[in-house]
């Protein structure tokens, strides 16, 4: 199916909406510096319906986002309406929330030392009219409604900086939820699915419906074409801030239709999936009787040249891995073998870790991965400064040929190393993160869900350095449940259950092979018991 010749949906005069949209954009620019990040972005998003807004990484989908709140002052010359009814510009977050409008951001704009009721209620809390107080009972039964229809439990009185990644989204989705009015006004939720859990995201989903059943709009920016096909009624396309396909039905178009429209280009023209290598050199690295929160005594083994991933249900323990391996959590108990040392991970710290050779990129760059206040240079060069500058004098044009080197092989836009890190795009951040720690060339690489939040393009620049690092020796191991980025990453998949591996898919399997694994633990052909583990070496 041909996209060409979709015509660009045109703005109604000027003031108000003939066409009842809950949400108009019309002709809004965003000029950063001397960067235009929109030009003239025009949108209609109609009652009751799910609008996909797609584009590579730094099309500006979240500066539009930004827009909507106020957090961005557009250009002079642009309007938005709700339903029907001109915002005054910029955006001021009141009049935003009076008209219905919410968004969750991509970095979901939690306040890390409130708790999770405090969170949800911070703005709303009602008092006693006449003393004035909270009325606290009230506010908990309110979040905890929220919460439920959710389907994701989330004790109220944490601290949202001890949640999981899916936590902290449930709790931003959880938050912008509760103020769609029926009937009225539009929620965005810019890739803020990202962490959700397969069985999350179904009640994500279910939820959505009903908002959008009373008249709602939903806005909904993702890089899972799946998703977007699945969830949305129409698209718009952003290529470097020009829409390029606006309003688009998604009825009856594929996952190519989407990319050709995203890249200028189809999916077939991106490099293929490069050959396993399936060659392993030098000592394993050995995990032994690893037990945790949730893992419980898990033996492991992986070795320098391959890909490991490892995913499972929530609760499995596959996603405690990354952490206790790399002393960002203590482990209850369990060694690490790395050639001659054997680490007690009990007492790993990440310190200890990172002079051993240990990487980790976590999930949740913008408050676990990177300075978002500091340059490119800096976050990449930090890991490096803090391992070597004892050995090393630190010497400023190698570093500079370093970080050159990453955001090249990264392909990081703008290949700026003085850019700020903040000022970056969501998914270029995250290729900053990977470079940060691939450049330390670890002897073990551990990466939780890599590949969150950047384009399908950027995907496949991430495993090939990914897979290059294999290939140069590094033992690589990636905790996820995304079954795409398992299958382009990694040479063998461990599928865990009730913290342990109880499955291994090997060979040439495919995403529905693993999604299948996850949840049913059917043994295909490809797909053998998976202990004792250690027989694999
Ligand atoms: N505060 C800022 N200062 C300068 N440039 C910025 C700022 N915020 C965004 N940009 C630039 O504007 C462009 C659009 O960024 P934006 O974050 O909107 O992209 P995006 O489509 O949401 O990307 P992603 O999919 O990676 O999240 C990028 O080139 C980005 O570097």
């Amino acid at each position: 199916m041909s996209l060409a010749g979709t015509a660009e949906r045109g703005p109604s005069p000027a003031g108000s909406s003939l066409t009842g949209a809950r949400l108009e954009v019309r002709s809004v620019s965003k000029t950063f510096g001397r960067h235009q990040a929109l030009s003239a972005v025009s949108l209609e998003v109609a009652p009751g319906e799910i609008h996909g807004l797609i584009g590579q990484n730094g099309s500006g989908k979240s500066t539009l986002a930004k827009i909507l709140t106020g957090y961005h002052a557009p250009d002079p010359g642009g309007q938005v309406l709700v339903d029907g009814q001109q915002l005054r510009l910029p955006v001021r977050p009141r009049e935003a929330a009076v008209r219905g409008l919410a968004v969750v951001h991509q970095s979901l704009g939690l306040v890390d030392d409130l708790t999770v009721v405090e969170n949800l209620r911070v703005g709303r809390f009602r008092a006693n009219r006449l003393t004035r107080a909270i009325r606290w009972d009230d506010e908990r039964r309110d979040a905890e409604a929220v919460l439920e229809r959710l389907g994701r439990p989330v004790r109220l009185d944490v601290r949202v900086a001890e949640l999981s990644e899916e936590e902290r989204a449930t709790v931003a989705i959880a938050r912008a939820l509760q103020d769609a009015t029926p009937g009225r006004g539009l929620v965005v939720f810019d890739e803020s699915t990202r962490s959700l859990s397969r069985a999350s995201l179904e009640h994500f989903y279910d939820l959505l419906e009903d908002v959008v059943a009373t008249g709602t709009a939903a806005l909904l920016i993702s890089h899972h074409m799946e998703e977007v096909l699945e969830a949305t009624d129409r698209v718009t396309v952003l290529r470097d801030g020009v829409v390029v396909e606006g309003g688009l039905p998604t009825a009856g178009l594929t996952e190519n239709d989407l990319v050709r429209a995203i890249m200028g280009r189809s999916l077939e023209q991106l490099p293929a999936r490069p050959a396993c290598p399936r060659r392993r050199v030098g000592d394993a690295v050995t995990v032994r009787g690893l037990r945790g929160e949730l893992l419980d005594g898990v033996d492991l083994e992986l070795h320098p040249g391959e890909v490991v991933g490892v995913t499972g249900l929530a609760g499995s323990g596959h996603d405690e891995l990354p952490y206790l391996l790399t002393g960002a959590r203590p482990a209850r108990d369990g060694t690490l073998q790395l050639g001659d040392d054997t680490h007690d991970l009990a007492r790993f710290e990440v310190g200890t870790a990172m002079a051993a050779g240990v990487a980790l990129v976590p999930e949740g760059r913008e408050h676990a991965g990177l300075a978002l206040d500091l340059t490119v240079a800096d976050n990449v060069l930090l890991p490096r400064r803090r391992s070597r500058s004892a050995v090393l004098p630190v010497e400023r044009s190698a570093e500079t040929a370093v970080v050159g080197e990453w955001v090249q092989r990264l392909d990081v836009r703008p290949p700026d190393p003085a850019q700020v890190v903040g000022k970056l795009s969501g998914g270029n951040q995250q290729k900053v993160l990977l470079a940060k720690w691939l450049a330390t060339a670890p002897r073990l690489l551990v990466l939780h869900e890599p590949t969150q939040a950047v384009d399908v393009g950027a995907r496949r620049t991430i495993g090939e350095a990914v897979r290059r690092a294999a290939d140069e020796g590094c033992a690589v191991l990636v905790a996820g449940t995304d079954e795409t980025e398992l299958t382009m990453l990694c040479d063998r998949v461990l599928v865990f259950r009730d913290g342990r591996p109880a499955a291994e898919l090997t060979g040439d399997f495919t995403p529905d092979e693993v999604v299948e694994a996850i949840f049913s633990g059917h043994i295909r052909k490809r797909l053998r018991s998976a202990s004792p583990p250690a027989g694999d070496g």
